[in-house]
């Protein structure tokens, strides 16, 4: 099999990159709604285009290949009309629109668009003063009922393509994400993995999104070549960790045979791991200290292969630093804190992804400019920082590792 993925590290060089540019699905946010869609606020979109492009630009300018989904679905849609129609089809079921006239009106609607219009559709949302479907619809008339304005709810936060899926290895899991809100991103995957021809047939699906039980990629962190840590977290559930470490040990197309479980704060600013740790270098990481209990443990799990088949030995161990030299194999490690670990510092700067850094090779990092102190710290350990501009952005909640998504990397 030609591999169409590789990714055995957060950190060795990144060669393709899978991004979203924000679009108007941005701007179908309200007061209302951002709850409800996890936003804080609403980005000036135009703004925050240009800070994207920024992102993507530094990203080529260090050799990086930049993707993005929205062409790759327009590809994989414009491969047959069958593909388009079964896309459609199962969009408006996961909406919870199954044949009559609603679900014609709508099928009918998206279908008069170009691909390239169709797919900025999907982005935007379908409001229900767009069409008119000519009879009584339960939820136009009950006034109060939060999905009033839209058929189709936008989907605002696309352009953190970290949490649909993850690549893992020369695979991907295809996840079940955990909110209404994000739930329709991971079908755009599963459609690119299945009809697109650069990954069609060549990307072995360590776990599809057709569980009851959560995870999301922001949570999933490739260590090396045999290990992954994840985040037990809001988004990501102890079950599903356990199932996809299954699934790993078990699959000789897996070279994984260590899963490192970390349990982080169930809340909207920490929302995945990779808000308060992320790695930069072999042995150098960064951490808000805020997820230690007041002794400075945290509760971590190493998952490796049991004794007999589909059976788990797992480990419980109160000390990160530990933990990550034992799955490692280091004797140094080198966390950097957020914020230096101040108590004003540190959880502002994680609050606008301080933590959240993108490894583009060994010790050399993408992250948001406005966490200057995070930086400076960064770069008296020897990092090499590359600063993105985040007025807009960091408002979703996310920053550079959560907006993209390495599809290959070189091996270390
Ligand atoms: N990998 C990440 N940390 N992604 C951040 C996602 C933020 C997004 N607003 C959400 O709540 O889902």
């Amino acid at each position: 099999m030609d591999n169409a993925i590789n990714v055995n590290s957060e950190i060795g060089k990144l060669k393709t990159v899978l991004l979203h540019r924000p679009g108007e699905e941005v701007e179908n946010i309200t007061p209302d709604t951002m709850d409800r869609l996890l936003f804080d606020d609403i980005p000036y979109l135009e703004i925050a285009q240009k800070e994207h492009d920024f992102f993507a630009q530094t990203l080529r300018d260090t050799g990086t290949e930049v993707l993005y989904i929205e062409q790759l679905i327009a590809e994989t849609l414009d491969t047959s009309k069958l593909v388009r129609e079964g896309f459609t089809r199962r969009y408006l079921e996961e909406h919870g629109y199954s044949r009559g006239k609603t679900f014609e009106g709508l099928a009918e609607y998206l279908n008069s668009f170009t691909t390239k219009d169709f797919i900025e559709k999907i982005y935007a949302g379908v409001q229900k003063k767009e069409i008119e479907i000519p009879h009584e619809v339960l939820s136009d008339m009950a006034g109060s009922d939060a999905e009033k304005l839209f058929y189709l709810d936008p989907l605002p936060n696309a352009y953190f393509t970290r949490d649909p899926q993850a690549s893992m290895g020369i695979g991907m899991t295809v996840n079940r994400m955990t909110f209404a809100a994000r739930q329709p991103e991971s079908l755009l995957t599963e459609y690119v993995l299945n009809h697109h021809p650069r990954f069609a047939g060549k990307v072995p699906v360590w776990r599809n999104r057709n569980h009851q039980t959560r995870i999301e990629g922001g949570d999933e962190l490739i260590l090396s070549k045999n290990v992954v840590a994840i985040g037990v977290s809001e988004r990501t559930s102890s079950k599903s960790i356990q199932q996809l470490a299954l699934e790993l040990f078990k699959n000789p197309l897996s070279t994984f045979d260590t899963v490192l479980a970390v349990e982080i704060p169930h809340n909207h600013a920490m929302m995945h791991l990779d808000t308060v740790f992320t790695m930069i270098n072999r042995d150098q990481f960064t951490v808000f200290p805020g997820i230690f209990h007041g002794d400075g443990s945290i509760n971590t799990f190493i998952l490796t292969p049991g004794k007999q088949a589909d059976e788990i030995k797992i480990e419980h161990l109160t000390d990160l630093e530990a933990a990550l030299k034992r799955v490692l194999n280091l004797t140094e490690l080198d966390l950097i804190e957020c914020g230096g670990g101040d108590s004003i510092i540190a959880p502002r700067e994680q609050w606008n992804d301080g933590s959240n850094t993108l490894a583009i090779a060994p010790g050399e990092i993408v992250t948001y400019d406005r966490n200057y102190i995070t930086i400076e710290l960064l770069k008296k350990h020897g990092v090499k920082v590359h600063e993105i501009l985040s007025s807009e952005l960091a408002r979703g909640r996310g920053g550079a590792r959560c907006m993209s998504q390495p599809l290959w990397r070189e091996d270390l």
